[in-house]
């Protein structure tokens, strides 16, 4: 790695926190403080994800056995996000640093005017050196209205503030060539835009208690990698992982960036699961698209839409055999634009600067 971290979102997984029997790694907490400290006195700026919410109240609440897994979880969370949160105050405070506390759902990344009041609060956190911790807000995220999980978040948010780096600390020290347990498997110490085949390695196993499994941080690490970020899977278990990082000696797998992408893609790009229609196109459109200029998408080549969007949400693009092309933003909505649909000298209903393809993220 030959770049100059400047802006770092570091994430910290529940199982970084806790111990083989569940209960806080107050230890780990606060080396992994100490070491934040570090980066920030180094002149970095740093925006911490960090999950552990549901483990730091697992051992510390009896809930009713009969409570529904939903409510258990949201109870979990609310209790444990103060814990979690009171800790992290009081060992940034010894550090010398004060922190602020931001919880997200999925919804605050849809609406353009949500994102944008978050990314200005992380941003003017950051101008007054106050380091964000942020979290899902698991009380009021539940079942399909959650993130895939923190790492997903982590991704979105450093690709929100135009983060350099983005670091997922979890409990291995990277992807394997095989089960990490195993003393036969190879850490794949470099991932770029043409390495393919990864996914074949990961298998459904997680930490105990982590929530996506390997296989969601390595496509959210491809994804911000593709926006232009570098990103690094790491031992967050491993003492010292963040002075490894700034001293550029991390073992870790390293995903490369490629080269930056503007904002407004990036927040489309991250916005996959949350898109409130789709349009078909035909294969004179399917070209344009994928051709080495770019090109916005004209009603023109447009052959079916479906779904109720309006004017700035995120809609679907998929070919005639209902292959998945891309996101946009739509210019305009789903009345208007079934109106316009295959004619000619029309306003595009993707502009290009809205328009994000996975063409280059496939895995
Ligand atoms: N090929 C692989 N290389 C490394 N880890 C893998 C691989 N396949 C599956 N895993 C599992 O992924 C886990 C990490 O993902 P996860 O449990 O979601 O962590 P976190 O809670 O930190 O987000 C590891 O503990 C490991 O068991
Ligand atoms: N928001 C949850 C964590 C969800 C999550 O993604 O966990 P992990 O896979 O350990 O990063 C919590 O604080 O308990």
């Amino acid at each position: 790695m030959n770049h100059q971290p400047q802006l770092v979102v570091v994430k910290i997984g529940s199982n970084v926190l806790t111990q083989k029997d569940g209960s806080p790694d107050r230890q780990r907490m606060a080396s992994l403080v100490k070491q934040i400290a570090y980066l920030k006195e180094q002149g970095l700026q740093v925006v911490l994800v960090s999950s552990g919410a549901v483990a730091f109240a697992r051992n510390n609440i009896k809930i009713e056995d009969k409570t529904e897994s939903v409510v258990r979880k949201q109870i979990l969370a609310s209790v444990g996000q103060i814990d979690i949160v009171q800790s992290y105050k009081s060992l940034f405070q010894e550090a010398g640093h004060q922190i602020a506390q931001i919880v997200v759902t999925p919804q605050d990344f849809l609406s353009r005017r949500h994102y944008l009041n978050i990314k200005n609060c992380l941003l003017g956190l950051l101008n007054h050196n106050i380091i964000p911790i942020i979290n899902e807000n698991d009380a009021v995220a539940v079942t399909e209205l959650m993130f895939t999980d923190n790492d997903e978040l982590a991704s979105m948010t450093a690709a929100m503030i135009d983060a350099d780096t983005l670091i997922l600390l979890t409990n291995v020290d990277g992807i394997y060539k095989g089960h990490p347990d195993n003393p036969d498997s190879i850490l794949i110490e470099r991932v770029s835009r043409k390495t393919s085949g990864i996914s074949r390695y990961i298998t459904t196993s997680k930490s105990s208690f982590g929530r996506g499994g390997m296989s969601s941080k390595m496509k959210m690490a491809r994804k911000a990698a593709y926006l232009g970020i570098h990103v690094f899977i790491a031992n967050g278990n491993r003492d010292n992982v963040l002075l490894d990082f700034h001293n550029g000696n991390l073992k870790a797998t390293y995903f490369e960036p490629d080269s930056s992408k503007p904002n407004l893609k990036k927040w489309v790009a991250h916005s996959d699961n949350y898109t409130k229609g789709e349009v078909i196109v035909n294969e004179g459109a399917k070209e344009a698209l994928h051709a080495e200029d770019a090109a916005s998408l004209l009603p023109v080549g447009i052959v079916g839409i479906s779904g109720n969007f309006s004017k700035g949400d995120i809609i679907r693009i998929k070919d005639e055999n209902g292959e998945n092309l891309g996101l946009g933003k739509a210019e305009y909505g789903s009345k208007k634009a079934s109106m316009t649909l295959g004619l000619s000298n029309q306003k595009p209903i993707i502009h290009y600067n809205y328009l994000y393809l996975f063409k280059y993220h496939s895995l």
